[in-house]
């Protein structure tokens, strides 16, 4: 009888006997489908991240984050803070990155998180300990391949226990056996595929009803919580709303979509696994929705005198971001609360969009940051 665990048994570099055998193993395959989730499930998610000030620079380098107050100790400090933080983009891409491998690796979309509040400053050298638990777990009724699953996740300190951002985010998550492909064609898609890059509408822009909107836009004239607060008054007496456009864009390379990413311990096929990717209705990675964001919010940050993140709400992710793609940035002012915060700060909260180079709208979400009074 031969000895298949002979090592010269069996010639793995003869192209069509490794063929063979690829067409005759099984793949031990990596994360979990919809049903592995209940309510209730807690799940700890090792092996943790430590937040490095490298990764902390590349993140706030590449994203367009451009504050030095989470490199320079002189900046930290007026900021309030004992020494140069980790980024809250960073912080809270880190905390989700480690989560991928037991929530959703297996794959589907990260639709949407909620309830982003931070509770502590993180430092560079902090080592996370990320814990998630199902809220909610329900069928799709659009996609019957896939389930669509709600955690509650919170990042704390290793050492100390401590709490450091917590938020709920949804995903879609295949189904064990799913009962057709994907299903998740999308016209976008459909339109980059045959080359022509028109998406098929029945009605054309004219025919489409108008919708209802101000006939004025104001810009506010600078980034201070007082341009903001002035800028509101303003609109809310001429029935106007305060909404604005960012000039810079970030267009996606490897580096971004790949890269940081997987610097996060992310381990979404989506972003680093072209092969699979070709067959998918994107036909290549696509970002990470934690990086496409913070892209859209660093335009918007430049553009105002940034104090603290405070939270985040209803954060959707529209539409898929691919290489070469280009991220701008939209903000509209939804409110001012000069009560919040230190004294010379005050509260502003914004609707941001990030959009791509068709205007198409890929990530829209709520924040209340602290923004600096004068
Ligand atoms: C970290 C990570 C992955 C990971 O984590 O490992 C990533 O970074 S990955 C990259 C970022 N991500 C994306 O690139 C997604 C871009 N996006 C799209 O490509 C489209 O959006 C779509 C194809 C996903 C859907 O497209 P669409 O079919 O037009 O979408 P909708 O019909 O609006 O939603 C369908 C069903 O999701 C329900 N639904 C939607 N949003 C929410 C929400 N926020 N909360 C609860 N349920 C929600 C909806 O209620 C409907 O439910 P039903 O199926 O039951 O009707």
């Amino acid at each position: 009888m031969t000895d298949w665990s002979a090592p010269d048994a069996i010639d793995c570099a003869d192209e069509q006997v490794f063929q063979t055998l690829l067409d005759r193993v099984e793949t031990r395959e990596k994360g979990n489908y919809f049903e592995y989730f209940a309510e209730g499930d807690e799940i700890h998610h090792d092996p943790g991240l430590r937040l490095s000030q490298h990764g902390n620079e590349e993140w706030m380098g590449q994203t367009l984050n451009h504050d030095p107050a989470y490199w320079r100790p002189d900046d930290a400090r007026e900021r309030g803070f004992d020494e140069p933080p980790a980024h809250p983009d960073y912080l809270l891409a880190c905390v989700m990155g480690i989560t991928v491998e037991d929530l959703s690796e297996k794959g589907g979309y990260f639709l949407g998180r909620t309830d982003v509040t931070f509770h502590r400053t993180a430092y560079p050298g902090t080592e996370l300990d990320v814990t998630s638990t199902v809220v909610d777990t329900r069928t799709s009724s659009s996609r019957p391949d896939y389930g669509i699953v709600t955690w509650e996740s919170v990042g704390r300190d290793r050492e100390t226990g401590e709490e450091l951002v917590a938020y709920e985010r949804t995903n879609m998550i295949p189904r064990r056996e799913p009962v057709a492909s994907d299903g998740g064609e999308r016209q976008r898609s459909a339109a980059r595929a045959d080359g022509s890059g028109a998406v098929a509408d029945e009605s054309s822009p004219s025919e489409a009803a108008t919708p209802d909107l101000p006939s004025t836009l104001v810009a506010p004239e600078g980034g201070t919580f007082e341009d903001f607060r002035v800028a509101l008054e303003r609109a809310r007496d001429n029935g106007a709303a305060v909404a604005y456009r960012h000039e810079r864009g970030r267009t996606m390379d490897e580096r971004l979509v790949a890269g940081l990413p997987l610097a996060t311990l992310n381990t979404a096929r989506q972003h680093h696994n072209r092969d699979v990717m070709a067959d998918s209705p994107s036909g290549d990675i696509v970002a990470y929705g934690d990086v496409t964001r913070s892209i859209a919010l660093a335009h918007a940050r430049s553009d105002e005198a940034t104090f603290r993140e405070r939270r985040f709400e209803n954060e959707r992710f529209h539409d898929f971001v691919t290489l070469g793609d280009t991220i701008y940035g939209f903000s509209r002012v939804l409110d001012c609360d000069g009560e919040a915060g230190p004294d010379h700060t005050g509260a502003v909260t914004f609707e941001h969009v990030a959009f791509n180079q068709d205007s198409t709208p890929v990530y829209s979400g709520r924040r209340t940051a602290l923004i600096t009074r004068q």
